[in-house]
């Protein structure tokens, strides 16, 4: 079969995206993933979200600014989530996906499905039908979603926000209950898909969690050759 050849299937690379609360290590895992691709010979896009293009970072402040004489109200939140997600899918994602490249990507649609769903209480039925229009069908390959106590990801982004100096956006703002159910809502669709999302235990050493992380993600690219 030639490249040009009409019936052959448009290469598509695979989507791969991480998850899991705050503070939990998912940037220092995606550097991890993206090396290891790298180091098979795999063009890797590495994005996140929300933001992940100029104009869809620039939904990104608006979405973390925290809140000061006026709160963002919370269909709104899940409006500009999507408005965001829209235009890195159409300038980003699916162009990279197109090549045959691998996009690796922290946070996707879990993320609003924990934290629009479980956080904010926002019906489940609400987010697919958004889901539905924004993504036409297109999802992850494989989620990789760190889990911990909510407690100890918090020491962790103490001790982070400290290193930079840095202010607690609009979430990292939020109580105790929020976190907790957003971890409950993130495990109870690992539960429900579990061809497609990988639950890591996050709460021990760096060591540990990435061994364990690239023995799951080594398992796939067995499965995918
Ligand atoms: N397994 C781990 N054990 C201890 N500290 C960790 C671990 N993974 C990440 N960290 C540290 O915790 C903080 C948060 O990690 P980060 O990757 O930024 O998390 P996230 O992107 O999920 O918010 C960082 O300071 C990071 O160095
Ligand atoms: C993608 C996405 C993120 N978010 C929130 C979760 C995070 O608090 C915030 C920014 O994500 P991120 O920078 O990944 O958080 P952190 O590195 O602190 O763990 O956006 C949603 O509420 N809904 C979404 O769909």
């Amino acid at each position: 079969m030639c490249n040009n050849d009409p019936d052959r299937p448009t290469p598509r690379g695979r989507f791969i995206t991480l998850e899991g609360g705050e503070g939990v290590g998912k940037s220092t895992s995606l550097a991890l993933v993206v090396e290891h691709l790298r180091a098979r010979g795999h063009e890797v896009v590495a994005t996140r979200e929300p933001g992940g293009t100029p104009r869809a970072e620039a939904m990104r402040r608006l979405l973390l600014d925290p809140d000061g004489e006026e709160t963002l109200d919370p269909d709104a939140e899940l409006l500009l989530v999507f408005a965001a997600r829209a235009q890195h899918l159409v300038r980003v994602i699916r162009p990279a996906l197109a090549r045959g490249a691998w996009v690796v990507c922290d946070r996707f649609t879990d993320a609003t499905y924990a934290y629009q769903g479980g956080g904010r209480g926002l019906e489940a039925a609400r987010i697919a039908q958004l889901e539905a229009f924004v993504q036409q069908g297109l999802e992850p390959d494989l989620t990789l979603l760190l889990d911990m106590p909510m407690a100890e990801a918090q020491q962790r982004l103490d001790g982070r926000l400290q290193g930079q100096g840095g202010e607690r956006d609009r979430f990292e703002r939020e109580h105790d209950a929020f976190f907790e159910a957003v971890r409950q809502a993130y495990l109870a669709r690992a539960e429900a898909d579990p061809g497609r999302m990988v639950v890591i235990a996050a709460g021990v050493g760096l060591a540990e969690v990435q061994s364990e992380l690239l023995a799951r993600l080594d398992e796939r690219l067995v499965a995918w050759t």
